[in-house]
């Protein structure tokens, strides 16, 4: 039995609109991380889930319960803040227990339970400190610390780490991560961040505008994007998407892209597809290969690329970029860092086609 359905869910404020037809099933045990840019609603359906933001349309099922009209107290949920809400006043250790308090559980369990939480999160020095004694990442253990000794059916974070500076981000997401395996939680994870979501989760949801664009697995997404937006948001740097015009000739798919100062680049998908005479080819910067010595790559179509002009060269420690223009588009690829490449100078690069997405121009929804 799914852990959280949602079923057709709508949020409008008066006449505003912000969420439309929201349907996510989410099994125990999922990681589902809610992405997407500033003002997609990822927040506000999180609230909604929560209970704390009344729906205007659907239904919110949790543990196979209908929540849809039940108080956030009642939802059997737990709650971790961007800002972390903690009690300044209390020490870490009244913080953690203060909810089991109001709820009436004796004091001989919530000093087990802070004792296990405390160990679980490496806490234990610091439980007589009031949270202005604290590091940023110290707070963010005691909110987690809080929301843990609820065992909840459904923990719900809300950007949790984007208080934190890039480097406590990267090993807080490490802890999350690990206790959410040692816990085997049922977690839904608010982030704009598509980094913290494909290294968190086993179900991303990637809206924009108030509407699902996808959803799966990290690899689903990255591998085989729903459409364009899809494509542009989930990676770093970001998948290249390059206008080409398609010709089928004799069971293959011959695809054109406009070079500058060349005649067009003409790449041969060996499967014969049916696609529109305008497309967008969408390829990831580390599926375009220098294509000498391409025995090592066994995978790559003959005739998948050509000499292109190399304009930009950035060495990156363990790879390097090139920068060149494809189809009136800048097209970055991450080549071996050990890559004899040079800026201004034609270089061989061929895309592996067994990886490539086709998108339409017009709607932008994946064609293959
Ligand atoms: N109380 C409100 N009344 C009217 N509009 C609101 C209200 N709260 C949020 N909105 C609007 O709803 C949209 C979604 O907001 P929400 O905070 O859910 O986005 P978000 O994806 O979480 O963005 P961010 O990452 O910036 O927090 C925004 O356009 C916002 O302006």
């Amino acid at each position: 039995m799914p852990i959280l359905e949602i079923d057709h869910l709508q949020k409008a404020y008066g006449e505003t609109h912000i969420l439309h037809d929201i349907n996510i099933s989410m099994e125990p045990g999922d990681f589902l991380v809610l992405v997407g840019p500033s003002g997609c609603g990822k927040s506000t359906l999180l609230n909604c889930i929560a209970g704390l933001e009344p729906i205007t349309g659907g239904t919110i099922r949790i543990g196979g319960g209908d929540v849809t009209g039940v108080s956030p107290k009642d939802r059997d949920i737990a709650m971790v803040f961007q800002s972390y809400a903690l009690y300044p006043t209390m020490s870490v250790a009244r913080n953690i227990t203060f909810g089991m308090q109001v709820r009436g559980v004796d004091k001989a369990t919530q000093a087990a339970k802070l004792a296990e939480v405390a160990r679980q999160l490496q806490i234990e020095p610091l439980l007589a400190r009031k949270p202005g004694q604290l590091s940023g990442g110290q707070r963010q253990r005691v909110a987690m610390g809080r929301a843990l000794v609820r065992d909840p059916k459904l923990f719900l974070f809300d950007e949790p780490l984007s208080n934190l500076d890039a480097k406590l981000r990267v090993s807080m997401r490490t802890e999350i991560k690990k206790l959410h395996q040692d816990l085997n939680a049922s977690i839904v994870y608010v982030t704009h961040d598509q980094i913290e979501a494909m290294t968190l989760a086993t179900k991303i949801v990637v809206m924009k505008g108030g509407v699902i664009q996808q959803i799966g697995t990290p690899a689903e997404i990255y591998n085989r994007p729903a459409n364009m937006f899809v494509a542009d948001f989930m990676g770093s740097p970001a998948m290249n998407l390059i206008p080409a015009q398609v010709r089928s000739e004799g069971g293959q798919t011959r695809i054109e892209i406009a070079r500058e100062g060349a005649a067009p680049l003409v790449i041969t998908d060996p499967v014969a597809r049916e696609l529109p005479s305008q497309i967008v080819l969408g390829v990831r910067p580390e599926d375009i290969h220098e294509a000498t010595g391409s025995a090592h790559l066994p995978r790559l179509a003959q005739g998948a690329g050509g000499d292109v002009m190399i304009e930009i060269v950035e060495p990156a420690g363990a790879d390097t970029f090139a920068v060149t223009h494809l189809g009136g588009k800048p097209v970055t690829a991450r080549l071996r860092a050990e890559s004899a490449v040079r800026a201004r100078a034609l270089f061989p690069l061929a895309f592996d086609l067994s990886k490539v997405s086709y998108f339409s121009p017009e709607s932008g929804e994946r064609l293959n």
